[in-house]
């Protein structure tokens, strides 16, 4: 049975990406003003603190929001690492582009992305281990709010989805 109180934070980030195996535009490098829902229930209300009356601080949702989401991805480019080519374009100049995939290789593995400016224009990257469509886009920050959630609400709060809308009429939805 659903949890009588849910809450709902919003945030928008522009970013850039491509679907590499797509069969036509979303090939093309291009950009979205993503939007991100986050939907958190609780059983019931805090009853004491500064969070009293509350699922989660919506403040504080949206601090963890940043984190997880507008800090790696806002005003970046969002990559598969699995597209090399793409990455090959992004190189540094003069570097071992072996060397330099094997770096972003390890940071994916250690951490679930890894985001970076140590590329050949100085422009934000950030690289997934999964292509980004909204549908993995929004598993991945489901799954990188999902502990956030609990522990800045003491345990009250639990993040039920996480919506992605790539363009105003597309959007997809993971649910824990
Ligand atoms: N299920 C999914 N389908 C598509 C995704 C996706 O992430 N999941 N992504 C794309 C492209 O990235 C594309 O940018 C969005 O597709 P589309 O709806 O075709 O975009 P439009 O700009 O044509 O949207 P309008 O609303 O018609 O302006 C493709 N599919």
């Amino acid at each position: 049975m659903n949890a009588p109180y849910r809450i709902t934070r919003r945030i928008e980030i522009d970013a850039g990406h491509r679907i590499m195996t797509h069969g036509s535009k979303c090939r093309h490098l291009h950009g979205h003003r993503y939007a991100i829902e986050a939907v958190c229930e609780a059983a019931d209300l805090h009853h004491g603190g500064e969070q009293t009356d509350m699922v989660l601080d919506f403040g504080f949702l949206k601090d963890e929001m940043l984190t997880a989401i507008d800090g790696p991805c806002d005003h970046g480019f969002i990559a598969a690492l699995a597209d090399r080519e793409l990455l090959t374009m992004f190189c540094p100049m003069g570097r071992d582009v072996d060397g330099w995939l094997a770096g972003l290789d390890a940071q994916v593995r250690a951490h679930g992305e890894a985001t970076t400016t140590d590329t050949r224009l100085g422009t934000k990257l950030t690289v997934v281990p999964f292509q980004p469509t909204a549908e993995c886009l929004a598993r991945h920050w489901f799954t990188r709010l999902a502990e956030p959630v609990g522990r800045r609400s003491d345990g009250q709060a639990r993040l039920v989805s996480v919506k992605v809308w790539e363009t105003p009429n597309c959007t997809a939805e993971f649910s824990g």
